[in-house]
Formats: structure tokens, sequence, C-alpha cells
């Protein structure tokens, strides 16, 4: 195997995010991403964090979230990933769609082509996502050179059912963008840790810093490997959290425990 696709450096941009700011938001993920793309180390994949054109701004949602390219969200990734040829998780933004509002995940190729998109399944009301949006109807999955790959958007990974999903239909990494506050940040650890080992995949997790209303969000990116162990995890401020993922292993892990034909479905429901 090319040992290029093999081996993919993973980059998370871990960064604030203006409340109900997208211009301001928009301008400064293309700023993060354009220098992660000229970074000495370039990264095979840039990945954003939740809802990054607008933060929770919940009632305001309706005139802020994307429709119709308002702030050329789509076009812009998708030419910064053409440009660099670089393949980008673009988080997921708050956006409207038939005249219903959406947290959707989308993912460009190297060529820009927008490959993939997911929209939150499971809704967290602890930030009344369930008042304002609607929920997503299909699970996300998508490829990277190779790479099988799935998306869960924040609360989702609390959802084994997700993840085990994403698993049996052959999913080798899970990407999850985030919005984590405080006080859950071991809830975050250890969820994200044991949706790796559970399923013996990657786990790459990018969540926002910085506070906003009465929340304050906890940081601590990570990249996990399919063994559990962290390759790669962040402190609570800005910063880019990189790491590289190798597919191999997950075939190893998965031929050392063959957890998958073990598992026993028709005792499960
Ligand atoms: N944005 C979210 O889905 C937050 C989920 C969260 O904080 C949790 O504890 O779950």
């Amino acid at each position: 195997m090319d040992e290029r696709m093999r081996n993919r450096r993973i980059s998370l941009i871990q960064c604030d995010i203006a409340l109900g700011e997208p211009a301001v938001n928009v301008r400064r993920i293309k700023e993060m991403l354009q220098s992660a793309a000229e970074a000495e180390d370039k990264p095979d994949v840039i990945v954003l964090p939740e809802m990054w054109n607008t933060g929770y701004a919940m009632d305001r949602l309706r005139a802020l979230a994307e429709r119709d390219d308002m702030h050329g969200i789509r076009r812009a990734i998708s030419e910064l990933a053409a440009r660099y040829q670089v393949q980008i998780v673009a988080g997921s933004i708050a956006e409207q769609r038939n005249g219903k509002l959406y947290n959707t995940m989308y993912v460009y190729n190297r060529r820009g082509e927008e490959i993939a998109s997911y929209s939150k399944i499971h809704l967290f009301r602890l930030m009344e996502e369930e008042k304002y949006l609607e929920q997503g109807k299909v699970i996300g999955r998508f490829d990277l050179e190779g790479l099988s790959c799935g998306g869960a958007i924040c609360y989702d990974i609390r959802f084994p059912e997700l993840s085990r999903a994403l698993a049996l239909r052959g999913v080798h990494a899970m990407f999850v963008p985030a919005q984590w506050p405080h006080p859950r940040l071991n809830h975050w650890r250890s969820l994200l840790i044991a949706r790796a080992i559970e399923n013996q995949m990657y786990v790459v997790a990018c969540n926002r810093v910085g506070d906003s209303g009465t929340q304050s969000f906890c940081g601590h990116s990570m990249i996990i490997d399919p063994w559990g162990d962290i390759i790669a995890e962040g402190g609570e401020g800005e910063q880019m959290v990189s790491g590289v993922i190798d597919l191999q292993l997950v075939h190893e892990v998965r031929s050392s425990i063959p957890v998958f034909s073990d598992r026993q479905p028709q005792y499960y429901d």
C-alpha cells in the first residue's frame, strides 16, 4: 500500500467562535485554514469544530444560518481545499434548507468537491437544539482516499449505537466536530476514548474553546487511536492539534481482539 495513503496527517483547528457573527467567523476560519494548509508539515486532512459560523445564537439562528451560500461558506471552503489540495472535514455549520434549520457537517476532497454532508441526528436539549433545529435522518459516511470515515456531531458521541452503526458499515475513523463545555470535560474525554476502544477505530474530535454566555468550552480536541491511546490532545486555548493516523493499526487491533465477529446481536434488542 502507498505509504501516504496509509499514514495521514490530521490537523484539528481548535478555536474560539464569535457568537452570532458569521462574517467574523468565516474570515477567521479562512485565515486559520490557510495557515494550517501552508504549515511546513502540511496535513492531509484539516478538521473544524461544530456550528463555527454562528455559535449557539439560537434565538437569531433563522437570520444568521447559512442559506443560498449567503456568506459564501461552502464556496470558500471548497476553494481552499482545491487551492491547497487538502481534504477538509469542515466541522459543522448552522444552515437553512427548505425553510428548516440544521447543524450540518460538510466534507471536501483535494479537488474542492463537496463529497459528503451529515446533519446532526441527536439534538442537545441543554443548548435548546431541539427547539430550533431539525434533526438529521441519515448517518454520515464518506471516504478520504481509501480511509472509510464517519461523522458524529458533539452530543452524538453519547449514543454508542451511532458509532457502532458506522463501524458496522466499515468505518475506520470517526470525525467529531464539537462545542462541548465545562463542567463535562471528563465525559468528553471518556466518551471519545470509549467510542475508539469499543469500535476499534480512530476518533478525531475537534472542540471549540472560549466563553459564550454562561458556557465555557473546554477544548481538549483529541486524536485517539483504535487501541484507545491518545496520540494528540489540545489544552484549553486556541491551537492546532495534529497527529498521524495509520489505517494498518485499525486492521491490527481488529484482528488481535475480534470484537466484530464475537458480537451476539440476537441478544441485544
Ligand atoms: N453541542 C453539543 O452537542 C454539546 C453536548 C454536550 O455538551 C454534552 O454534554 O453532551
